[in-house]
């Protein structure tokens, strides 16, 4: 690879400001969502246009490496959670973007689980030509309450609402008003801060990427809310917990001798000489080597692939976490939040496949506690979660996994549930 092109990347990279942000789209049937996300992509294309012609001239007459622009997704493909969520890319001049887009209707809750899980934004759209915009309290969807509580369940950090086609209504102005204001009321009851509400038209590109011109709105624009929003995702602060992907053997690919332990980095950074430990095994070691993308480098952080090699031959593999020494305790019970996507019910007793960063492990549900109302957030009695539905419960594993809650580690607590005879990914599982 180019180093140049190389350097430019990985700076933009490590800056917090300009990492980029994932986010994901939600709403109901035909409420625009492909036709913004469309949108998007073509009205962005100019701009990345102009992007490549950069990396074109500094990489100097080499080919440009396209995968620059993507960086960091293949360890999360490799992953397997994401097989229902397509993932699409633009770039502005400031931003590398991601969309998970969930597509699918009946089939939508679930996408959007395993899409908001990787996300640091949701836009949640709300089509306003579905609503009564003439009367005092407007009333919202079902779809748009349910699909803004799952993101704030699932801890999405930013909800952004995009108000859409506004240019099929005869006032504008009052009727996004009226529209703003109801969200407003729901999301103070259901204690969700929102992060803005931007009217749009995603049919005639009206304030998706260019501020509209109109005496009732001098916000921002959709794409302007989305630059400015924090990559909150991959926390480079704190305790170090990288999933091992891959095992690189001697010398692979390496130009040396030593094993190296590839992963992206969930939490915290690296760099030689830190002490770590791996686990499930608890030895510890030192790291010797720290290399990204196939070169030596001083360090590594949290949402980047990194190759560690360590100063000792220990025995790694696949499935295992380096973390900072006794920062992670493995446990073989814990209490988590459980969003159920099969349409075979979730109940207590029956055995199901996890799967934890890169490690399977046979577990069951020992109890459910209780059910949530996606509506009102109530708890209410349960003795089993059915499709769609979100509970909290008891977990017992075959061996312990070194779990964290979902709060404040969103990788290394989350965890997918397989059910062993039909193979499907039948809930996710976020740690309390
Ligand atoms: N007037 C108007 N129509 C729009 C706008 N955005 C989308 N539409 C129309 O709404 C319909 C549904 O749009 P889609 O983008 O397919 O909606 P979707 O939410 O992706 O729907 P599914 O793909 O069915 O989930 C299409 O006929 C679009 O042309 C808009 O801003 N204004």
């Amino acid at each position: 690879m180019n180093t140049a092109l190389n350097t430019v990347i990985h700076d933009t990279d490590v800056d917090t400001h300009h990492r980029a942000l994932r986010f994901l789209t939600a709403g109901s049937v035909d409420d625009g969502k492909s036709t913004l996300i469309g949108r998007l992509l073509f009205d962005s294309r100019a701009i990345l246009a102009d992007q490549l012609d950069v990396l074109a001239k500094r990489a100097a007459g080499e080919p440009i490496d396209l995968s620059l622009l993507t960086d960091g997704l293949e360890a999360e493909r490799e992953q397997g959670i994401t097989i229902d969520v397509a993932y699409r890319y633009f770039a502005t001049k400031t931003r590398k973007f991601i969309i998970a887009d969930a597509p699918g209707h009946e089939q939508y809750t679930r996408n959007m689980v395993t899409a908001a899980a990787g996300s640091d934004a949701a836009v949640v759209l709300v089509d306003i030509t579905k609503l009564d915009t003439s009367v005092d309290a407007v009333e919202l969807l079902p779809q748009t309450r349910r699909h803004s509580l799952l993101a704030h369940l699932l801890r999405v950090p930013s909800i952004v609402f995009a108000v859409n086609k506004l240019d099929a209504v005869a006032q504008p102005g009052p009727a996004f008003a009226a529209v703003s204001k109801a969200l407003r009321a729901f999301a103070a009851q259901a204690g969700i801060e929102i992060t803005a509400i931007v009217p749009v038209s995603a049919l005639r590109g009206d304030n998706v990427t260019q501020p509209l011109a109109a005496d009732w709105y001098s916000g921002p624009s959709l794409l302007q809310v989305l630059e400015s929003l924090p990559g909150v995702q991959e926390k480079v602060e704190g305790q170090l917990l990288i999933p091992v992907q891959y095992v690189a053997k001697d010398g692979e690919g390496t130009g040396h001798q030593a094993r190296t332990l590839w992963g992206r980095i969930a939490h915290g950074q690296v760099q030689a000489g830190d002490e770590v430990q791996i686990l499930p095994s608890g030895q510890t070691a030192q790291v010797a080597e720290v290399r990204r993308a196939g070169e030596t480098v001083a360090h590594c952080v949290a949402g980047e692939s990194a190759g560690v090699v360590l100063d000792r031959q220990l025995d790694v593999s696949r499935g295992d976490w380096i973390v900072t020494p006794g920062s992670a305790q493995p446990r073989q019970s814990f209490e988590a939040t459980l969003a159920w996507l099969d349409t075979e019910p979730a109940v207590p007793g029956r055995k199901y496949w996890l799967r934890h960063g890169n490690r399977w492990v046979q577990a069951r549900i020992s109890a459910i506690q209780h059910r949530l109302d996606i509506h009102s957030l109530q708890e209410q009695e349960a003795t089993q979660l059915n499709v769609n539905e979100i509970g909290h419960v008891l977990i017992e594993t075959q061996s312990p996994l070194p779990v964290e809650p979902y709060t404040s580690n969103r990788v290394g607590g989350s965890l997918i549930v397989v059910d062993p005879t039909s193979n499907r990914s039948s809930g996710a599982l976020l740690v309390r």
